[in-house]
């Protein structure tokens, strides 16, 4: 990486403001998933051991520039002290006197936890009197928050133009791993696109055709790509403004040669929340009064073989509605794949990375990302505000 991280500057003895990116699932106060808390330790670790005064930024939830009494980072400061094994300030506000009050009373190897920054309106505006405020308080910034890095916020790009600015250690692995897996790919390179919607992956899948060799598609866009062919698809889910488009990237993997495979049989339900006169059928075999929930067997195993021949598979979206047990097998038999394939694995997206923890295959995988809109915009090779405006070696 061309950008400077922690391990580039002195921090000793200096205030440190570190963007982290602790939007984590809450449930009735609860944290249900801590990974990006952990992930965000050897930063923590390193900043502490260097002497520095540690001061924490991150947003929870989309409380959209208001208070919002469940979306506070209480419970994150509470999870974080537990894991450093030492106590962690909170402040109930991101800026203003007391937090100033707050962070110059730090000692060297102090953490302080500030309040979710999405409660100011000029988070997400990225207003510039809002960064100042954030920089105020510190000598130096960090971004860490890899999963927000594709947002130009007040506390992930502002605050980069008013302090020296650096990497963290999990945005430097995020950036490295992903970085090196698509510059300069190991062949068969695979490519696995699913989830729900086409809107969101149709850049990620045409970047995905010009550089990997195999695309496997599955998930609720895949019935688009069917529809688009003629095929007869029930009530599954489908986008009827890109059906021209799905044609013209089917054409192109053509072109370039490449292996573009599409579910040959599918599970349908009548309902997709639960199994009802769910069965198995062919690809132009979808009931009017059904839709597909799952890639069918043949699929699965189609799927799994081309992931067994990889040496880099990218993943990102799930295969079916995986969150029902009747309708995981596909999504499960890819992540077993995945996990079975001696290529390396990547995983990038929230539900992708959530499913692999589901099947208790997350040790397995050689990289699952924290980003999921983060990863997707890098894979497609859009550059990410939240690392542009860190300082260059
Ligand atoms: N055939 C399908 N019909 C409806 N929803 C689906 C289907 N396949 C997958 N999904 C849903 O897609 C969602 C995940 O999509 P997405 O957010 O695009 O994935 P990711 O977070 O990994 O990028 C899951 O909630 C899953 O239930
Ligand atoms: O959870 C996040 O995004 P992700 O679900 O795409 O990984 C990040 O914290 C960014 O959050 P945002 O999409 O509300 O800006």
């Amino acid at each position: 990486m061309n950008k400077k991280s922690i391990r580039d500057i002195d921090v000793k003895g200096k205030k440190v403001f570190v963007r982290v990116d602790f939007n984590v699932p809450l449930e009735n106060g609860a944290i249900t998933d801590d990974t990006r808390i952990r992930e965000t330790l050897p930063t923590i670790r390193f900043l502490i051991e260097k002497g520095a005064k540690v001061i924490l930024a991150s947003h929870l939830g989309r409380p959209k520039g208001q208070v919002v009494e469940e979306m506070r980072l209480t419970p994150v400061a509470a999870r974080l002290s537990e894991l450093l094994g030492k106590p962690v300030a909170k402040a109930d506000e991101a800026v203003g006197e007391a937090v100033q009050a707050k962070a110059s009373a730090l000692n060297e190897g102090d953490v302080l936890l500030l309040e979710n920054v999405r409660f100011y309106e000029g988070e997400e505006k990225n207003d510039p009197e809002l960064a100042k405020a954030f920089a105020s308080l510190a000598d130096i910034f960090v971004n860490d928050a890899f999963g927000a890095a594709h947002r130009a916020h007040a506390s992930t790009e502002g605050i980069a133009h008013f302090l020296p600015a650096v990497s963290g250690l999990l945005m430097e692995k995020e950036l490295d791993v992903l970085g090196k897996a698509l510059n300069n790919p190991e062949r068969p390179f695979t490519a696995i696109v699913g989830g729900s919607k086409v809107k969101d992956k149709i850049d990620v899948i045409n970047k995905m055709i010009e550089i990997a060799d195999n695309i496997l598609i599955g998930g609720g866009l895949s019935y688009t790509f069917l529809k688009a062919q003629g095929h007869e698809i029930g009530l599954s889910l489908c986008d009827d403004s890109k059906l021209d488009l799905v044609l013209e990237f089917v054409e192109k993997a053509k072109k370039l040669g490449k292996n573009f495979l599409l579910p040959v049989d599918i599970v349908v339900s009548e309902d997709f929340k639960a199994a009802v006169n769910a069965e198995i059928v062919g690809q132009g075999g979808i009931p009017a009064n059904k839709e597909g929930v799952d890639i069918g067997p043949k699929t699965r195993e189609l799927y799994a073989e081309v992931i067994k021949n990889s040496k880099l598979v990218v993943w990102n979206g799930p295969m079916g509605v995986f969150e029902v047990d009747d309708f995981a097998n596909g999504t499960r038999a890819v992540a077993q794949a995945c996990a079975e394939t001696s290529g390396y694995t990547v995983i990038g997206g929230g539900d992708s990375a959530a499913a692999v923890e589901k099947f208790r295959l997350a040790d397995k995988m050689d990289h699952i990302s924290t980003g999921g809109g983060a990863s997707l915009e890098f894979m497609e090779g859009k550059a990410l505000p939240g690392v542009v405006a860190l300082n260059d070696k």
